[in-house]
């Protein structure tokens, strides 16, 4: 059966929604001690601000509150191998600790209320360093400074007589970034599938790989299902996506091949609003393979933090501002969430599936 779109308008306000609630930030080190930059920005006022939109809700993240603890391994074909001294980019296998989630910022929203669905990872090598990833569904983000961003989480607040975020407040802030065209055009025209196991994750920032001769290639990283999509019908349960992920894992593991789209010279590498052509050279790394899940709650990844800039020698972070903002935040949120403690599983009936 044909899918029928969603108004262009609908996607955008919806886009924009998890956008603000998804993401937030900071900016560089600085912001783990506090303020940093002309407009005081800091990690707290970021996560502050995930509070005001989506609520407090003790003991879970500040943004993608609600998902699931997932495991497998990580099969690398070795095509990168030449390209990074990363014992993940090595021919071989290694452990991987993931999780799914959507973008809200309440362990309460309907998974598919969330146009923004996500994947963490956490690949495990055997000297001890960890590859760890946090990648959601589109391509670029709307904006490209860390001071963009904070403005888009204060635009996309609830309008408290809908509950919604304001849609002509989201169409200002849009036309003030004329660099969300990317992102739009992307919102416009995506189409959920009907499985966490058949999206497609995107890294969306570029990192440095670094060669054993010390040469460096930019790159961008995504998750490209294996199965084949079908469009999402609504079943009417809020769980819906996690119910379907852990039913699919009884009868197979979801697999996903790993792409490392290569930049070329003029590429923009610190500014995750903007595309590389679509011609860039793509190298398939290898696949990672989920076979078990797990509630969150009392979960493996509960209490994991998924930071971008937690990486192996061999891939390195590059100039991306809101790279560093992230890592700021995360930990800001981190430190709120597990100061309050775990919710209890029990008294969480809502928070989602238990496989
Ligand atoms: C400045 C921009 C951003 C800010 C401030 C931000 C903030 C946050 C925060 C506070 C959390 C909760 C962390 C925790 O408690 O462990 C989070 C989770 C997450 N973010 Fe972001 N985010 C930003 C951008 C992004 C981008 C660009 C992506 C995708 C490339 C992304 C993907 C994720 C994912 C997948 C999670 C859930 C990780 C998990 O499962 O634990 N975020 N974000």
């Amino acid at each position: 059966m044909k899918h029928s779109p969603l108004p262009a308008s609908s996607q955008l306000l919806r886009f924009g929604v998890i956008g603000v609630v998804v993401t937030g930030l900071a900016a560089g080190f600085a912001w783990t001690a506090g303020w940093v930059g002309p407009q005081r920005l800091s990690a707290q006022a970021f996560v502050d601000r995930f509070e005001e939109n989506g609520g407090v809700h003790p003991g879970y993240r500040r943004a993608h509150a609600k998902g699931l603890c997932v495991s497998g391994w990580f099969e690398s074909s070795g095509a990168a191998a030449g390209l990074s001294t990363a014992e993940v980019f090595q021919p071989g296998r290694l452990p991987v600790l993931a999780r799914l989630s959507i973008g809200s910022g309440s362990p309460h929203t309907p998974d598919i209320a969330s146009p923004v669905r996500s994947l963490a990872l956490l690949i495990e090598q055997s000297n001890g360093e960890q590859w760890r990833t946090a990648m959601n569904t589109p391509p670029v983000l709307p904006v490209g400074t860390p001071e963009a961003f904070f403005e888009q989480v204060g635009a996309m607040r609830p309008d408290p007589a809908t509950g919604k975020p304001d849609p002509a407040t989201m169409q200002a802030f849009f036309a003030k970034h004329p660099e969300s065209a990317s992102f739009l055009r992307w919102a416009a025209s995506n189409q959920p599938s009907s499985s966490f196991a058949t999206t497609r994750y995107h890294g969306i920032h570029a990192f440095n790989l670094i060669a054993a001769d010390g040469s460096i290639q930019p790159v961008r990283w995504a998750l490209q299902p294996l199965a084949e999509a079908e469009p999402l019908q609504p079943d009417g349960d809020p769980n819906q996506l996690q119910q379907e992920f852990s039913a699919r894992l009884a009868q197979q593991p979801a697999r996903w091949q790993l792409l490392l789209t290569l930049a070329e010279p003029d590429d923009p590498v610190a500014d995750s609003s903007q595309a590389w052509p679509a011609e860039r050279a793509q190298l398939e790394a290898g696949v990672v393979v989920i076979e078990r899940a797990e509630a969150q709650l009392g979960g493996a990844c509960q209490d994991v933090n998924f930071d971008p800039l937690v990486l192996p020698s061999g891939i390195q972070a590059s100039a991306d501002p809101i790279l560093r903002a992230r890592s700021s935040a995360y930990a800001e949120s981190f430190r709120r969430r597990t100061r309050e403690g775990a919710p209890q599983a029990a008294a969480q009936p809502e928070q989602g599936a238990k496989p």
